[in-house]
């Protein structure tokens, strides 16, 4: 079995095939999903929402995710894995260095840090200290009390440019792959086609390098509430593994996501 490596993932991008992504948490759903063919696992800092039932992801910490991707990494064989910074743990570069040391030990191959421009020279110490780098613009959950709610971001048009110069920029200091999420889907378009990189979509329509849901989302169990970008696959098909195997063959062909899971 070939392992999803980063060339792997930009390869993807190149041939124009869909990247498949989904959270994961634990190792008995990180291997079902491996074994059912998702290209990447993101242990996420929704764990905070989703697992620990709090209103938004600020409380998680390091430690809270470094357990997590232990048991994910345990789970999986081919799946790229990635794992989310949680707030305020890439606040300085030596805590991001500290930070990002203990998620590569844990079985991380990739970190992912919410925001823009301000990342890039931690973006380019950490690339020379060996840990590869995803970005996460758009709707970023830990400045939802800078956004007053967790809202589309980029519809004006002085924010979709924004929005693409720091995409640019973050690219420009080494990041490997962006996740890009709630965004306007022509905003989603744009981003993937201005960048070399894989872009991974949430809510950013249908013309993004792949998708990724958060997994409680895809199977309907969401303790919160459902985003509108999500689709709950298990309703339709009855199995957990059916309802994976369905996600990945949307996202391949297109039908995933449609118009109702998108925003203008
Ligand atoms: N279960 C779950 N799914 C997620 O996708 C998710 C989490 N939790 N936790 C971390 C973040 C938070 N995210 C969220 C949470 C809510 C919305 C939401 O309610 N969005 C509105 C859009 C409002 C607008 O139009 O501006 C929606 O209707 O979907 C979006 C992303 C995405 N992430
Ligand atoms: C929704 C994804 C992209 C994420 O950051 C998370 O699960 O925490
Ligand atoms: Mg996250």
């Amino acid at each position: 079995m070939k392992k999803v490596t980063v060339s792997g993932l930009l390869k993807k991008k190149q041939a124009g095939e869909k990247i498949t992504s989904l959270t994961a948490y634990d190792a008995s759903f990180a291997k079902m999903f491996d074994e059912q063919g998702v290209d990447a696992l993101l242990i996420g800092d929704s764990l905070g929402m989703v697992l620990q039932g709090q209103d938004d992801t600020l409380p998680v910490t390091i430690d809270d995710i470094a357990y997590h991707t232990k048991s994910v990494r345990r789970g999986t064989e081919r799946a790229f894995v990635l794992a989310d910074m949680p707030f305020m743990s890439y606040a300085t570069p030596e805590q991001t260095y500290a930070n990002a040391a203990t998620l590569m030990a844990a079985g991380a191959s990739m970190v992912k840090m919410e925001g823009g421009s301000w990342l890039c020279d931690t973006i380019k110490g950490l690339n020379l200290r060996g840990v590869p780098v995803c970005g996460h613009l758009g709707l970023t959950p830990q400045s939802v009390h800078v956004f007053g709610g967790f809202k589309v971001q980029g519809r004006e048009a002085s924010q979709a440019e924004k929005l693409l110069s720091e995409a640019k920029a973050l690219e420009e200091a080494g990041v490997q792959l962006l996740v890009l999420e709630c965004v306007p889907s022509s905003l989603g378009k744009a981003v993937s086609e201005a960048l070399t990189i894989p872009v991974i979509g949430i809510g950013a329509g249908k013309d993004t390098d792949g998708q990724i849901l958060v997994m409680h989302d895809m199977f309907g169990i969401s303790a919160n509430y459902m985003p509108k970008f999500s689709k709950n696959y298990l309703v339709e098909t009855g199995d957990m593994r059916k309802a994976v195997s369905k996600y990945i063959e949307d996202v391949q062909s297109g039908a995933f996501p449609s118009a109702e899971h998108s925003f203008e």
